[in-house]
């Protein structure tokens, strides 16, 4: 099995272009999922989240795996409530996930929510609208990242789910530039706008959801059929080869072995077939009409992203 071919980051890190999504994998399910992608698919990049409430698990499986931890590319992402914690919130994925060490650590969402609320994620207001902190500053979220660089806590630290609005409020007082910004990226939302200012910004863009998330509806395009066709490849492969043959690091998440498989490899393959062509066309889908987002979390606040809502 060839290895998963890796890029740069502007840390100097080497991150692996396709990982494990973990989000919605069931604690049951997660613990072979993980174990399976690092014995039986080369995977070594898995992504995690604190808010995901399986890295126990995540962690569990990686142990099983038997592969060293130096060979591993571990991302987590701290959860909302806790940007005033970055530290605890790190500390606890440490814990869960068996390691002293983060690959990467991102903002999960550049929103702030009431760590003293109702609820210890989801905090709300009597109106059922969620609680969210309007004065609180994104650099100092940051800046209690760069200082976990610094303790050797964490390697890399990026961003999710932030618009160029967004890093405009963090870039200019940061000591450390973000390594990636982890994004709702596909045939159906490419953001061709916000990825040219990232990659003006050395920030690599990372495609969550690259199938449409739960049930992978995008498989079932047409154009993404016929090129599966074409190609005699799985439409996943061409919708990840996409990615990938932009430069995109990829996170297709499965908890079936056999799709787990297929992901960390039929990707290249196709990704080697696909012509200038077959590129531009699936660029241009969302512009002809398709344009359409899966993620899409009721905050009460402007993240500045085009196509919301
Ligand atoms: N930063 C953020 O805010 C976000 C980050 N993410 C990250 O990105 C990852 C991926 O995104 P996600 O939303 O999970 O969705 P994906 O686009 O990866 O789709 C996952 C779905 O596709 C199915 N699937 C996977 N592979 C195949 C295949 N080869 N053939 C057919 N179906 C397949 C899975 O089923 P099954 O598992 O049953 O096999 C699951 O239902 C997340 O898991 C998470 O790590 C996701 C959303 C937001
Ligand atoms: O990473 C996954 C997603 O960001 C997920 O954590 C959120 O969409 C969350 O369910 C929410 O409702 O805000």
């Amino acid at each position: 099995m060839a290895p998963i071919p890796t890029v740069t980051l502007n840390s100097g890190y080497e991150i692996p272009i396709l990982g494990l999504g973990t989000w919605q994998s069931k604690a049951g399910e997660v613990v072979s999922a993980v174990e399976f992608a690092i014995k039986e698919a080369g995977i070594r990049h898995i992504d995690c989240a604190f808010a995901y409430g399986n890295e126990k698990e995540v962690g569990e499986g990686i142990k099983a795996s038997g592969i060293p931890r130096s060979e591993l590319f571990i991302t987590s992402k701290v959860w909302s409530t806790w940007h005033s914690r970055v530290e605890e919130c790190v500390d606890q994925s440490l814990a869960n996930l068996g390691t002293d060490y983060l690959d990467l650590c991102l903002i999960h969402w550049p929103v702030v929510l009431n760590p003293n609320g109702n609820h210890p994620f989801f905090p709300t207001l009597p109106d059922g609208k969620r609680d969210v902190i309007h004065s609180w500053d994104l650099k100092d979220t940051w800046k209690q990242l760069e200082d976990l660089v610094k303790k050797g806590k964490v390697r890399s630290i990026g961003v999710s789910n932030f618009s160029e609005m967004n890093l405009e409020k963090i870039l200019p007082t940061a000591e450390i530039i973000p390594a990636v910004n982890q994004l709702e990226l596909h045939i159906y939302n490419p953001q061709h706008k916000l990825l040219a200012y990232l990659r003006s910004k050395t920030i690599r863009p990372q495609a969550y959801s690259p199938l449409g998330s739960s049930g992978s509806p995008l498989v079932a395009d047409e154009l993404v059929v016929k090129l599966a066709e074409q190609y005699g490849v799985q439409p996943t492969d061409i919708l990840l080869g996409y990615l990938v043959a932009n430069d995109i690091i990829t996170l297709p998440k499965s908890v079936t072995p056999a799709r787990i498989k297929a992901n960390a490899t039929g990707p290249i393959d196709a990704w080697a077939k696909l012509t200038k062509e077959d590129i531009e066309k699936l660029d241009g889908l969302a512009a002809a009409g398709k344009q359409k987002r899966f993620i899409m979390p009721p905050w009460p606040v402007d993240l500045g992203f085009d196509n919301w809502g």
